[in-house]
């Protein structure tokens, strides 16, 4: 069955029918969850679950409404906005010319009117500390800044970049350079993290008390959110469903998966009228997000910069290892997966592309001929899902669980365990794996997050958040819907998650998705010498003394007895 079209959203943001206003005043809005003073010491603000009745029973207006409705209310003056001196396309986590929508936008418009097209980045210190943005994210983003600063000057395109300390100065700023450079059209992206979305709102109010045109753009997903929704018109909260109607929307909407094209040459001398602007030099990154020279040459060879590299990686995968995606792509040590997720994190490499990408080696199918590949193309959709999450049920990026109750679990906080998972020192080798090919990478294989993360919430029953903040503040490819997502996955607290009473044991996880210790073996050196079926458990299979020779941990706990100890917790806050 078609999927139903929702009603207060769609591809353009333009021309909606607001249903919703903001209820000012509400109390009970900000009240603290009793659970918030242990957490206010890690720095998660928990607010009471009022919270999210509100936005589930409409007294509370979502951002993506606020921005839809910034749109519409202005889309009169907008009409009225008669071309300037410039074109001006603002980069965000787009960092990319090939199949960007608003990049596209803002080229046609400035070649219809014979205008030179500027390209802006702003920096914003403030940003990167709220998301918690990782170094190797903050280095990969920069070195693609001047990627594409060459690659646009190619084009005669300036990129002109700047840092601004203070996150709430932006959309003035933004406003400052349309203003100084001439430019009346402005273009972006959207990004639906909630500050993200509120502040376009802001901003495309601004650009039209200005005389500016601005009405961002959907791209980061390949369905645009808020379009896919139940026989009942309701977001859907569980993956197969929403993949269900992902692919009959495609199959309806191919033109979904057009790529767009790359900005041709700016017209006319842009060289000489914006001189200063070319040449710009890329920001520093922010003092508490910097590398050391090796970490920098470090993840420069593992994730070389920009989207002429993603795009021969995706290329490349598919053809090298797509086919045997499904068959090895749990086994950790196998390598069979892609890894893109840098390059989708920073926006040099778009989702359409790769599904589409991958369906046209699919023989131009979504759903058949090579499981491999359709599988793939359905890990791609689990980031489109997050999203549409994210966008219907903005709470989740506040802290809270998708089920209220969820919130109301009693978490531990004991220090000493959560720095042992921290530094891979649990005594359970695959964990410590895992967390040790994090520090070493900045990136964590699927399977490996998902035991870890269980491994956190179930077996040391420490708040899944801190867990999802150390993932943020760690990988190249910290995403925060992506990341909440397979955190409310694995501590069973999120959309469609793991059950609560199906808690992966480490080792058993091991032995199926590591069978011969080969990941172990190369991330954990204290037990290189262990031999067989004892690298998943060496103190209760024999190889005590080896491991105790070279330093590797004993188990910080008992797997058996922490099962038993989640389950009557979940059981409490859950009322079973
Ligand atoms: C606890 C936890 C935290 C996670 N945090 C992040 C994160 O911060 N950023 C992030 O991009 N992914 C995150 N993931 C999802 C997934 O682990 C990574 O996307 C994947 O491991 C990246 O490797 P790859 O590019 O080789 O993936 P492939 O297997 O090649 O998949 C291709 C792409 O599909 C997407 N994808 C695959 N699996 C998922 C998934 N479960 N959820 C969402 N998207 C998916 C990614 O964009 C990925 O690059 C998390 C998963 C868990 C369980």
């Amino acid at each position: 069955m078609p999927p139903k079209k929702r009603k207060t959203s769609d591809a353009s943001i333009e021309g909606q029918n607001g249903t919703y206003a903001i209820k000012k005043g509400r109390p009970d809005l900000h009240r603290p969850h009793p659970n918030a003073k242990q957490t206010e010491d890690f720095g998660i603000v928990l607010r009471d679950n009022e919270r999210c009745e509100a936005y589930n029973n409409g007294t509370l207006e979502r951002p993506i409404e606020t921005l839809e409705k910034a749109c519409r209310e202005t889309a009169q003056k907008r009409q009225s906005i008669t071309p300037g001196n410039a074109v001006v396309h603002w980069f965000k986590r787009d960092l990319r010319l090939h199949d960007n929508r608003a990049l596209h936008l803002a080229y046609q418009t400035a070649r219809e009117n014979q205008n030179p097209l500027i390209a802006l980045y702003i920096q914003s210190p403030q940003d990167l500390a709220a998301h918690i943005t990782s170094p190797a994210q903050v280095d990969l983003s920069l070195r693609t800044l001047r990627q594409l600063q060459r690659d646009l000057g190619e084009l005669d395109i300036p990129l002109y970049m700047e840092t601004q300390e203070t996150r709430k100065a932006i959309p003035r700023r933004v406003v400052e350079l349309c203003q100084q450079w001439g430019a009346k059209h402005l273009y972006a992206n959207i990004e639906y993290e909630v500050d993200e979305l509120r502040r376009e709102a802001k901003l495309v109010r601004l650009c039209a008390e200005n005389d500016i045109h601005f009405a961002p753009s959907h791209d980061t997903c390949v369905v645009t959110p808020g379009l896919l929704a139940s026989q009942q018109g309701r977001q859907y909260a569980v993956f197969t469903w929403w993949f269900r109607s992902w692919l009959a929307f495609l199959k309806e909407n191919p033109d979904y998966l057009e790529v767009s094209e790359e900005p041709g040459s700016n017209p006319g001398d842009a060289r000489g009228q914006f001189a200063n602007l070319f040449n710009c030099a890329v920001p520093e990154a922010p003092r508490n997000k910097q590398l050391s020279d090796e970490e920098k040459s470090r993840f420069e060879k593992l994730y070389p910069t920009g989207e002429h590299e993603a795009l021969q990686r995706l290329e490349k995968f598919l053809e090298e290892k797509g086919r045997g995606y499904e068959a090895g792509r749990n086994i950790v040590a196998k390598e069979q997966t892609s890894v893109l997720s840098p390059y989708f994190a920073s926006g040099a490499l778009s989702a359409r592309t790769a599904v589409a990408t991958a369906k046209r080696v699919n023989k131009n199918h979504l759903d058949r001929y090579d499981q491999g590949y359709m599988t793939w193309i359905s890990e791609v959709a689990w980031r489109d899902f997050y999203k549409h999450v994210l966008v219907h049920w903005p709470f989740m990026g506040m802290n809270k669980c998708f089920k209220p109750e969820h919130t109301d679990i009693e978490w531990e906080y004991d220090e000493e365990q959560f720095q042992a998972w921290c530094d891979g020192k649990t005594g359970f080798p695959l964990v410590d794996a895992a967390m040790r090919q994090m520090r070493h990478m900045a990136w964590m294989h699927n399977r490996t997050r998902m035991v870890v993360s269980s491994f956190l919430s179930k077996d040391l029953l420490l708040d899944w958040r801190r867990g999802e903040q150390y993932f943020m503040a760690n990988l190249i490819d910290g995403d925060f819907a992506s990341n909440h997502g397979g955190w409310g996955f694995g501590s069973s607290t999120g959309v469609d998650p793991q059950p609560y009473f199906r808690i992966f044991n480490p080792i058993r996880q091991s032995e199926r998705f590591d069978p011969d210790g080969q990941y172990i073996r190369r991330w954990v050196p204290e037990l290189r010498s262990v031999q067989g079926n004892a690298i998943h458990d060496p103190y209760d299979r024999g190889a005590a003394a080896t491991a105790e020779k070279h330093g590797y941990p004993r188990p910080i706990v008992q797997h058996a007895a922490s099962r038993d100890r989640a389950l009557e917790r979940f059981k409490r806050a859950l009322k079973k």
